[in-house]
């Protein structure tokens, strides 16, 4: 399964193609469009997602509800096209001269990308390098989710760092739902007051703050990944979906980096054998992965980002016509997007395991998809 996104930020719409979805999975457009609005929530959004109503078409490869095995196509329209016809509209260019944006942004892509591409106008770049990408890329997550629910697979995402403010330890799994009612989406009640703080106080100094997110997965077997090529490892594979997105600039999985600092007395998960339990663990410091192959334990994956790169109090940069030093320009823009970022991961996350689960238990409907399913549980409860 693999798919492809077009679209720019101010363009009138965002387009995704999903293929190799089982036929026969139930899609329900509530589900993605619900989760649509929570990536446009979050403490620290700014005034883009008041424009926006992000509701999901889908235009090829469903029909009654269900899955053809055919490409599936969907779109989201951009709301705030029609206040940018203008400047995106290539006739209007002449017009538009004054607005083309020549003061590169530091941390965003607008000067590798010009110079990459040869756009004189910047914003060339910065239409498509916008995570407003992730709108679509939440909507194909979406759909991959309903496939992992299938196979009764929950997933969970929550913020455990912006900047300073940091929840410590891992949470218990049933404290998770908690997020959804934090306004940053911090399932520790205490940590998300003092990051709406930290937001806050960032947004008043014209500045930005990044932070950390967790997704955490229930219900995946033993045996999703291989650890005989590099390709084909899942802990691979999932740190290159979650690099993708805008602004993740690392990505952990269990201990993570905090298992470099630790003996191997304290990193490893000691392997037990019960009656009752069968083959078990009593530490989870893998987060679910060893040898790049799902070990049957929960997934724990983190991913950090960067602080956003347009700052209201702007840094220096360059004018690319004179050269001469310049304020970089300024856009409307998020102080902080970790909350949002948290759910673009777990649509990451779903997808790389639904393409997972494809692969290992692949057929070209959902039944057959279960049926395999269900002779690999039966096969791990012999071992
Ligand atoms: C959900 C989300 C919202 C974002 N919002 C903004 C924003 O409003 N302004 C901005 O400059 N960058 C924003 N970013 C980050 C930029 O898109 C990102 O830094 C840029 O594309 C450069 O990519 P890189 O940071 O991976 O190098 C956002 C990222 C995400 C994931
Ligand atoms: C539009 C979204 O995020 C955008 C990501 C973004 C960027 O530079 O990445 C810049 C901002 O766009 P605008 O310039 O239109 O205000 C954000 O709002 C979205 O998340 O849907």
């Amino acid at each position: 399964m693999r798919f492809l996104t077009a679209g720019e930020s101010h363009g009138p719409a965002l387009t995704a193609i999903i293929e190799g979805l089982p036929a026969k999975l139930p899609v329900d457009v509530g589900i993605i469009d619900s989760m649509l609005a929570r990536r446009q929530g979050g403490h620290g959004r700014g005034g883009r997602m008041q424009i926006e109503t992000d509701r999901v078409e889908i235009t090829a490869g469903v029909r009654g509800g269900f899955t053809l095995g055919s490409p599936v196509c969907l779109n989201i329209k951009n709301k705030d096209w029609k206040n940018w016809q203008g400047i995106m509209s290539a006739a209007a260019e002449a017009d538009t001269e004054k607005r083309v944006v020549r003061r590169p942004r530091p941390g965003h892509a607008d000067l590798s990308g010009s110079i990459k591409y040869g756009h004189k106008d910047m914003r060339n770049v910065l239409e498509r390098s916008s995570a407003r990408e992730t709108a679509v890329r939440v909507a194909v997550g979406a759909v991959a989710e309903q496939l992992l629910g299938e196979l009764e697979i929950e997933l969970a995402a929550h913020v455990v760092r912006v900047g300073e403010a940091a929840a410590e330890k891992l949470l218990p799994w049933e404290q998770l739902s908690a997020a959804a009612a934090s306004p940053v989406y911090c399932a520790d009640p205490h940590v998300s007051s003092q990051m709406v703080t930290a937001i806050d106080r960032a947004g008043a100094q014209g500045d930005t703050l990044g932070g950390v997110f967790e997704v955490r997965v229930k219900g995946l077997p033993v045996g999703l990944g291989s650890h005989v090529h590099w390709d084909r490892r899942l802990d691979g594979m999932l740190a290159q979906g979650l690099m993708s997105i805008q602004a993740i600039k690392g990505v952990e999985i269990g201990l993570g980096f905090e298992s470099a600092m630790l003996p191997g007395s304290q990193v490893h998960d000691e392997i037990f054998h019960g009656p009752k339990r069968g083959i078990f663990r009593e530490t989870n410091g893998a987060g679910g992965i060893e040898g790049g192959i799902t070990n049957g334990e929960e997934l724990v994956v983190r991913a950090a980002m960067k602080p956003i790169p347009t700052l209201m109090q702007p840094l220096r940069s360059i004018n690319m016509d004179t050269k001469a030093a310049e304020d970089a320009a300024v856009e409307r823009s998020d102080a902080c997007a970790v909350p949002a970022a948290s759910v673009v991961g777990e649509a990451v996350v779903a997808f790389t395991l639904a393409q997972s689960i494809l692969e290992h238990f692949g057929g070209d409907d959902l039944e057959t998809i279960k049926q395999r399913w269900q002779e690999w549980q039966q096969y791990l409860k012999s071992v």
